[in-house]
């Protein structure tokens, strides 16, 4: 067992193998940081200390899942399932239904995700007659949130005369109010949002020294990954719980603190020296992900920014290609070379798509990308933007499931006490609302009490909403002995959701039903999940949890093979071997709305960073001279960052001869092509947009003329007609051989080719090198 051990370089044992006490571990991309937090935890383990006693925090559910799947190689499984690992929400919400109730929760609260609270507050808006192009309830959002992760509770935010100036400046006097009432209107729901699970495990552990003391002796050692981009609530956590022992082990990288605008304080890792004595400093310098020409191009990119720790990053990797830089006309001329540039490496060396991510800025990014990437079928999947479970047909079956769990959940029950249609109208449910404002009640039990309240609702409704209740407590009292698959199957059905998209008879009715169903076919599986861990009835409101905490990494189940689109800021911490950061423009990447100062440009400058430092084998930067932004077409200059990296490490790969026809070529990748076509240049700042390459529309013209040219496949090879079964041929890089079989037919043709050195090989005619002997 001590083997693993030596799977850690001697930079990476020292912190491995430190004593108790704290330390931290500041290091540059991909040296093994979360490589060492894991072999500490397996190290700790095997000293004896109980799996119980160990806390871990990690930036997704999944790599806290990877994590524990290695400890438990390590240490084996049965120990390993007693490990407190998460991210900071998943396991704060788990403390919190032990102990909210010391705050006045219910341990079925709901969990309010962004979309919630923000139906919330544009209620509250509209109840408040407030002006909804002032009080935009994202921005009023955004700012309760930064408020909240910064332990500004409503009383505090009266009290500081800054804050109050800034909102009347802004025009938003009644901020105060808007957040006392969405506080006021949580709690009576009996929900916390994201930014409440931290703030009120801040507030338990302070009011109640006892709750504090109980958790200090159970986490005796605490592990947090990715410290760089802890806020201020999540740092007073750690502070409070590694406080008694002050076994806290912190790694992270300055230079990828990439979330200050949803509030993480990079000061957490400066001052870590000062919050703990005799801080133990590790540094790891050895990066065993990338080659050397990517690990060196990043180093040239974050040297431009001066706010920094020193840092050296070097590998013994190989040198690798360079970092290929493209240019298309138009974004959706950059996605078909995307589409195509994966096609060719997948073709040519026989790779899973699994091997490669396309990264961009937006979420928006990601149409041009998938449009070309369907187009070729390859498949994909999106990470981040509106996951599945935000989907409304989604949506409405987990609110009826909420609501079993927790009736008081306000949102949950305006969702759907009208869907299906059951004759409950918008003036009836302002009637509702106003009476639970006044009772200080929730919804669910003002109609619970409908009889004793004079409402002026008429008979009729009222018995529709008798019924309404009537179905929710019959689903209650099934939950009792139902798992949650015949539970959720049941809910589905009996609400008549199921056939309410059924009757619809549209495909996207159809489409919602599938999706419906997909939302089931999780539930068993969560079910058999259980079973295996636990005898106990697998519970829907621990299912309701698991999905409102998930991140969008944690859907991959890596069952099936998919190129990944993501967001940089979601790849955080993710290897791949081929990255696409595509969308390197100027205002698109850096982004416009962060480049007044200099810090902001520098989190870009780390974003980026974060991007090219995903890549172990090969890293290309694509951008588009000209591209739709909010519907219009925009011209577009090559990113800054481009040039910010050395030179010798880019191959610019925007043939200069065909520039004109750029869209109607895709370049060779492989180096196979004669490079005299190729010139290594470096996209110059202000290079005028499309100048002498086609528009969108003189291209549409171009294909309706010559329909093939518009298809984007590389060069297509003269010696193509030529060649048959049994053509002697000669291949730039693997030699004479000759073709065993042809098959496929157009742009698919492909070759079977038995070389003289002995490989049989499958090439693609279009892209494959061949002389025909
Ligand atoms: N000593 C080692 N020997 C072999 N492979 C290693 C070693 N250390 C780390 N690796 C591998 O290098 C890659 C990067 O490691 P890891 O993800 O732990 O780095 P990191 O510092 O956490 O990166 P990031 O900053 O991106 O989060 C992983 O694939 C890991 O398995
Ligand atoms: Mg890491």
């Amino acid at each position: 067992m001590e083997n693993y051990i030596n799977e850690l370089n001697e930079a990476q044992k020292a912190p491995v193998l430190h004593k108790d006490g704290p330390l931290m571990v500041i290091a540059g991309a991909g040296s093994g940081k979360t490589r060492v937090l894991t072999y500490r935890i397996a190290y700790l383990m095997s000293k004896g200390v109980d799996a119980f006693n160990i806390l871990s925090l990690t930036f997704t559910n999944k790599a806290a899942r990877e994590m524990k799947k290695r400890i438990s190689d390590i240490v084996g499984s049965s120990e390993a399932k007693n490990l407190m690992m998460g991210t900071f929400h998943s396991v704060f919400a788990k403390l919190l239904r032990f102990d909210g109730d010391k705050l006045g929760y219910p341990s079925n609260f709901t969990i309010y995700d962004t979309q919630d609270s923000q139906r919330l507050l544009s209620a509250i808006i509209k109840e408040m007659g407030l002006d909804k192009d002032i009080y935009k309830y994202k921005q009023v959002q955004n700012r309760i949130s930064s408020y909240k992760n910064s332990l500004i509770t409503v009383k505090a935010y009266y009290n500081n005369p800054d804050l109050l100036e800034a909102d009347a400046m802004a025009k938003k006097p009644r901020m105060g109010e808007i957040y006392q009432n969405y506080v006021d209107r949580c709690f009576k729901a009996g929900a916390m949002d994201f930014d409440d699970l931290l703030l009120r495990t801040n507030e338990l552990l302070t009011r109640f020294p006892e709750v504090l003391s109980k958790y200090q002796n159970r986490f005796r050692y605490i592990l947090v990954d990715e410290y760089q981009d802890t806020n201020h609530s999540q740092y007073l956590i750690v502070k409070a719980l590694s406080d008694k022992f002050q076994n806290i082990c912190v790694v992270g990288d300055d230079a990828q603190s990439i979330y200050s605008f949803r509030g993480a304080n990079i000061s957490n890792i400066l001052n870590f020296q000062k919050d703990y004595d005799n801080v133990g400093m590790y540094r790891l310098e050895q990066n065993y992900r990338s080659t050397r020409n990517i690990v060196n191009a990043a180093n040239s990119i974050i040297a431009n920014n001066k706010n920094q720790l020193e840092k050296v990053v070097w590998t013994s990797n190989e040198d690798g290609p360079m970092i290929k830089v493209h240019q298309s006309p138009t974004d959706a001329e950059e996605g078909r070379f995307v589409a195509g540039s994966i096609f060719e490496h997948k073709m040519q060396e026989q790779l899973p798509n699994g091997n490669f991510a396309v990264l961009y800025r937006t979420n928006s990014q990601s149409r041009a990308i998938e449009d070309a990437l369907r187009k070729r079928d390859i498949p994909y999947r999106i990470y981040g933007g509106l996951s599945f479970y935000q989907r409304k047909e989604i949506k409405d079956v987990l609110s009826y499931l909420r609501l079993v769990i927790n009736p008081k959940d306000e949102e949950a029950l305006k969702r759907i006490i009208n869907f299906p249609a059951r004759g409950i109208g918008q003036s009836t449910m302002d009637k509702l609302t106003v009476a639970a404002n006044h009772y200080n009640r929730s919804i669910f039990e003002v109609i619970e009490n409908l009889d004793r309240i004079d409402l002026k609702i008429n008979s009729g409704t009222k018995r529709k909403l008798g019924d309404f209740v009537t179905m929710i407590k019959s689903f209650q009292i099934m939950n009792e002995s139902a798992d949650a698959f015949v539970l959720s199957e049941h809910v589905a059905k009996k609400t008549g959701v199921l056939l309410e998209f059924k009757k619809d008879g549209t495909p996207e009715g159809i489409g919602k039903m599938e999706n419906i169903e997909e939302l089931l076919n999780g539930i068993k599986d969560f079910v058999e999940g259980q079973r295996e861990l636990a005898d106990a009835k697998a519970d829907i409101g621990e299912f309701l949890e698991d999905v409102a905490l998930a991140t969008d990494l944690d859907k991959d189940t890596g069952d099936d093979d998919r190129v990944a689109l993501m967001t940089i800021h979601l790849a955080k911490g993710l290897e791949f071997p081929y990255v696409y950061v595509v969308g390197m423009e100027e205002d698109l990447f850096p982004s416009a709305m962060s480049m007044s100062t200099r810090n902001e440009l520098e989190e870009e400058r780390r974003l980026f960073y974060v991007a090219l430092t995903r890549a172990e084998k090969q890293a290309y930067l694509t951008f588009a001279q000209t591209r739709y932004r909010w519907g219009k077409l925009v011209d577009a200059e090559p990113s800054r960052f481009i040039e910010e990296i050395d030179e010798k490490y880019i191959e610019n790969l925007t043939p200069i001869k065909s520039h004109r026809y750029t869209p109607l070529i895709d370049v060779d990748i492989f180096g196979d092509m004669d490079k005299s076509r190729l010139r290594q240049i470096k996209p110059m700042k202000g290079t005028p947009p499309s100048g002498n390459s086609p528009n969108e529309n003189q291209l549409r013209k171009l294909r309706k003329l010559k329909p093939e040219l518009g298809v984007p496949v590389g060069n297509t090879n003269s010696v193509d007609p030529n060649l048959s079964e049994g053509s002697l041929v000669n291949h730039t890089r693997f030699g004479r051989g000759q073709v065993i079989k042809i098959e496929g037919v157009g742009n698919d043709k492909k070759a079977e080719i038995k070389f003289d050195k002995g490989d049989i090989k499958k090439l693609l005619l279009r892209f494959a090198k061949l002389e025909v002997l």
